[in-house]
């Protein structure tokens, strides 16, 4: 069964499903798209995705984008049990909720804030409080509960610990978030694999910065 995975490292969207796929222990055809040098609009990448978005799997002829479908998809598929997306309506709901936050909130919202610092800019107000309101949201789903949508670990764990490899290259001061800040620590420890995959990120982000390509 041969998985072939389109993904840039840099990307928080591929690297949430590199961390799924570890812990489901997947072996993906590792596809690398270079976004700088515009290879997702080449007529071959077009071909699978019409969207050219990363990442993009590709399971055996079937096609699936957009990180949060390919993470159900991964644990429906392939997961031993469905302990990480439960098939329980209720359970379901509120990961596909946190999911949709990711989605439309969450990630966008950081990465303008980063697409500011990558373009030499200091991000505007507008950019800023966005992100903070995002954040802010965030600490509050993580009041009363351990895991970003529940009583245990999930998906949703994995897209949001992807996205908050960004603070760490933003330098953006996270104190305010206190239980964002405690789940993150424990989540990092929890995700198998975590280190080896953010640093290789890290590294990237912040040449990324520095570089100013825009
Ligand atoms: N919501 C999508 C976001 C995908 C996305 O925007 N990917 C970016 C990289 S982080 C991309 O492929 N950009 C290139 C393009 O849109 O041409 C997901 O979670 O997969």
């Amino acid at each position: 069964m041969p998985l072939d995975f389109y993904y840039t490292i840099s990307s928080p969207p591929c690297r949430s499903v590199l961390l799924l796929a570890k812990t489901l222990g997947l072996e993906l055809n590792m596809k690398k798209i270079d976004l700088l040098k515009r290879e997702q609009h080449t007529p071959e990448f077009l071909k699978i995705n019409p969207q050219h978005t990363v990442p993009t799997l590709v399971d055996s002829g079937f096609t699936v984008w957009e990180s949060h479908a390919i993470l159900g998809y991964l644990v429906n598929q392939y997961g031993k049990d469905d302990s990480l997306y439960p098939r329980e309506p209720k359970k379901r709901a509120v990961i596909d909720q946190r999911l949709h936050f990711d989605t439309g909130v969450l990630f966008p919202r950081m990465a303008s804030y980063f697409l500011a610092l990558r373009a030499g800019k200091k991000p505007d107000e507008d950019i800023t409080a966005k992100l903070e309101e995002a954040l802010q949201f965030l600490d509050k789903f993580l009041e009363e509960q351990d895991w970003v949508a529940g009583s245990t670990i999930s998906i949703a764990d994995y897209a949001y610990v992807a996205d908050m490899s960004l603070t760490d290259v933003l330098g953006y001061d996270m104190s305010k978030f206190p239980n964002v800040v405690k789940w993150y620590s424990k989540v990092k420890k929890t995700i198998e694999g975590y280190d080896e995959i953010h640093n290789a990120a890290v590294i990237v982000l912040k040449q990324m910065i520095h570089s100013h390509p825009e």
